[in-house]
């Protein structure tokens, strides 16, 4: 595996080079021809054997890997990385992938399920005899970091006896150190936002060659809040292409699957049957706690477990960086760790490397450690704030007791949570045993905390944001059977933290004030709908669009602003419709938002959360009800447009500003640019080639015509900066060329001449001669391991840093 840090195919190469062109006189070009040929012709001939065995695969008398039909490169990896035995999952999902089948795939956590989509891969590409020249064939998509470089540390290992160059595409670092070596890079390990910045901003990279798809986590990756980036993407893949979905929890979502094109994909689900969804020899409880106690309970259980290695989830990232900090201070007598979303990602790495190191040490964490990470000798998790539902519960437990090791869950609920929690758990085969603690065993940490919070103005802070931030979470969850907020006592939780008095919780006090006026103003409200002349767009966006959200907490979230494409028919059944699909709309974008605040994962984009205001602070258009502030500017920009809208509702969509625009006929300044002489400058950038639109007699906006006039418009700037980049390459090829060419004619006069015929010809034969760029020195040697020596030797351990760029 060419990847740059790996030295394997790559750095033998290197080695034959090196000995080449100490022999240089020795060597006969035709020699090499013959060399080259023959190894062709064996690989030719292993491919064949291996195709004409894929169609008697009979995954029940599979044993070890080598009853599969894989590459010998293959094979010898997993020799290297000592898989001996494929697991369940492995055992059916490889050979079913090798036949060419579309592939869903499911088993319980910690079952081998990055080897079963990590082997087709690599036979995939070697069938085809893929080479770096050939640009993307793979593409791997993980939800989080850590999952996508834990993935990308596999393929090494196994891939390292094939061709392919590999990649980590993150996020988290520049852009631009990955720019050059995308279209180069033949498996791409990504998270979905990082991806999609290249696939906007980096003009030579192209998908048009990917063969296959991987998405790992595959119903996380499929939900809300990767929804809007993975359209995106998906519509850039080709459709002929093999796609493997893989989760401990796979979606059978009609829908979710239809987006990605499937053809007759295979169920591949090895414990469907089990008895239960969770590892057999992982043992779970929970305990009821009261919220106020969890602290106690938190600091008790870390200390009667100082030889463990644990992992704690809690709901907020500004949780973990409180309990963090004063666990730390306390002094407990074990390593403390925390891992959130909200940390920069050199931390972020440095604490996941650092807790996969230790033997005994405590993570705090949020989300984003609950999914797919291969963490070594996990004990114990801890679930000290409840989880959004059983699939999350699946997932975060599923971080012990991982292949053929055993490990301990303990589930901390609170008394309002325990009957629909546990419903819901048992639902989904998860056998958990109620336990009790001892409340005399309890340690309490209060005082000290309380003394922390009034002797450092930042630690209080730090106290009330999580506070707020746990309220927060609990607020934003839709299942309000388990999660409800009136639930609290607050001031006893407040104090818990450290807290003198609880800190001001506007967002619930707003909602209880939206909620006291809503009941007042129904009846008028009702009436107001029926008035004639209030129908189009802003007034879709009424009451009664917000009327199915009032029982979950997070209602009356405002719309995007940017949001079009709501129809605007003026009568009654396109009316509801509109309604409906706005209702529906806005749902969506509550769940989005909830899911970026709960996991503030960056790669998650398009969420902004401020570190310093008192709490979260999600973008506005995902807010709650507008405070009376901003709902009179919104009211004042509205009069001024005289657009017709109900009292104390929504500022106007852009789609409502572009059709009022339209209405009433007003003339768009338009921005003209003069030279020196006064002849106006055309940008080339901005010139369309898409026809203008054409004059519709019938008035209003063709949505679809819009959009597909976009769409050329996009196509056509994607050409011009294509053509742009190509014209630059082709220009510093030349240049290097040319330097080459006066190097070379340098060197002919210094050395001997019969020699310099020798070595080129050498070189020509090694590198296909074509390139003068293949001539330049190898950029692994520069940003790698710098060992290209090509030995077998385990490799060490990659840098965090600088495994987010990629291989050439
Ligand atoms: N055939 C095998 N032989 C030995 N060990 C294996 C084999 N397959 C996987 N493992 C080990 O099992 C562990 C779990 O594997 P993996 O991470 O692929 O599980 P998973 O099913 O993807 O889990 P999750 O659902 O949590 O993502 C890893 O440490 C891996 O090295």
């Amino acid at each position: 595996m060419n990847t740059q840090y790996g030295k394997s195919h790559f750095g033998k190469n290197k080695k034959k080079k090196e000995d080449f062109s100490g022999h240089a006189g020795k060597v006969k070009k035709k020699q090499l021809y013959n060399s080259k040929e023959k190894k062709w012709k064996t690989i030719d001939r292993e491919i064949s054997s291996l195709q004409e065995r894929y169609s008697q695969i009979d995954s029940s008398s599979v044993e070890k890997f080598t009853d599969i039909p894989l590459s010998k490169r293959t094979l010898q990896g997993l020799e290297l990385g000592k898989y001996e035995t494929p697991t369940e999952i492995q055992k059916e999902a490889i050979g079913l992938a090798l036949q060419g089948n579309d592939i869903l795939g499911a088993a319980k956590t910690g079952s081998g399920k990055t080897l079963a989509f990590l082997i087709p891969v690599l036979e995939c590409l070697n069938r085809q005899k893929w080479s770096p020249q050939d640009g993307l064939g793979a593409l791997i998509i993980s939800p989080t970091r850590e999952l996508a470089y834990q993935t990308f540390v596999v393929i090494r290992k196994i891939g390292k006896f094939h061709d392919f160059s590999a990649g980590l595409v993150i996020g988290g670092k520049l852009l631009q150190d990955e720019i050059g070596r995308m279209n180069r890079t033949n498996i791409v390990i990504c998270t979905p936002g990082r991806l999609l910045q290249h696939m906007d901003e980096t003009a030579n990279f192209t998908a048009d060659s990917l063969q296959m798809l991987v998405l790992d986590e595959a119903d996380r990756i499929l939900d809300l809040g990767f929804a809007q980036a993975m359209n995106a993407i998906i519509e850039n893949l080709p459709i002929s292409r093999q796609t493997l979905l893989f989760s401990a929890t796979q979606t059978r979502s009609v829908k979710d699957l239809a987006r990605l094109s499937l053809q007759s994909p295979m169920y591949v689900s090895v414990h469907e049957n089990a008895e239960h969804s969770t590892p057999t020899q992982l043992e779970q409880s929970y305990i009821v706690c009261e919220l106020h106690d969890k602290i106690n309970l938190l600091w008790s259980f870390i200390k009667n477990h100082l030889k463990s290695k644990t992992l704690i989830f809690l709901s907020s990232c500004k949780q973990v960086r409180y309990i963090h900090n004063f666990i730390c201070q306390l002094r407990p007598g074990v390593s403390v760790l925390c891992l959130h979303g909200a940390m920069n990602q050199l931390k972020r790495v440095a604490a996941y490397n650092e807790f996969c190191r230790k033997q005994n040490a405590i993570l705090l964490a949020t989300d984003i450690a609950a999914r797919g990470l291969d963490i070594p000798a996990v004990k114990w998790v801890l679930q000290l704030d409840c989880p959004e539902d059983a699939n999350t519960y699946i997932h975060r437990v599923g971080r012990t007791a991982r292949y053929d090791t055993d490990g301990e869950s303990l589930l901390v609920l609170l008394p309002s949570e325990e009957e629909a929690m546990v419903q819901q758990l048992k639902e989904k085969k998860i056998p958990i045993e109620k336990i009790k603690v001892n409340p005399k065993k309890l340690w309490s940490i209060q005082p000290k905390l309380e003394s922390m919070c009034a002797a450092d103005h930042h630690v209080k802070e730090s106290a009330q944001k999580a506070f707020l931030s746990y309220l927060r979470s609990v607020f934003m969850m839709s299942n309000k059977k388990v999660f409800n907020i009136h639930a609290i006592d607050t001031e006893k939780y407040s104090a818990c933290l450290g807290l003198a008095f609880p800190p001001r919780i506007r967002f619930l006090q707003r909602e209880e004030k939206r909620l006291a006026e809503k009941a007042a103003n129904k009846t008028s409200v009702v009436k107001s709908k029926n008035k004639p002349g209030k129908s189009g767009v802003v007034d879709s966006l009424g009451d009664e669009g917000f009327s199915d959200v009032d029982s979950g907490s997070d209602s009356d979230m405002a719309v995007d602003s940017d949001e079009i494409g709501v129809s605007s028919g003026s009568d009654d059944s396109s009316e509801s419709e509109s309604e409906s699909r706005q209702s529906e709309n806005n749902l969506e974008k509550k769940k989005v938002a909830k899911k970026a605040y709960l996991e503030k994962d960056s790669d998650t984009a398009d969420f902004d959360v401020e570190e310093e205001d008192d709490f979260l602070t999600v973008k506005k258009k995902h807010m709650p009800s507008l405070d009376a502030d901003d709902k009179k500017k919104a009211k004042s920009s509205e009069q001024s447009f005289e657009i017709p809208q109900r009292r104390g509702k929504k500022a106007p969509t852009k789609y409502a500003m572009a059709k009022m625009i339209q209405k009433k006929s007003i003339m768009v300044n338009q921005k003209v640019i003069f030279d020196d002489e006064g002849e106006t400058v055309v940008d080339v950038m901005k010139q369309s080639k898409v026809d203008e639109e054409p004059d519709d007699d019938e008035g209003g906006i063709d949505i679809n015509a819009a959009k597909q006039r976009m769409e050329k418009e996009d196509q056509f700037d994607k050409k011009l900066d294509r053509d742009r980049v190509l014209q630059i390459h082709r220009e510093k090829r030349l240049k290097l060329k040319e330097e080459m060419r006066a190097k070379k004619n340098k060197k002919r006069f210094q050395d001997n001449d019969e020699e310099e015929e020798e070595g080129e010809a050498i070189l020509e034969v090694e590198e296909g001669g074509a390139d003068p760029l293949d001539f330049l020195p190898d950029p692994d040697k520069v940003y790698g391991s710098g060992d290209d020596s090509g030995d077998d030797d385990e490799e060490e351990e990659p840098d965090f840093e600088y495994v987010s760029s990629i291989s050439s």
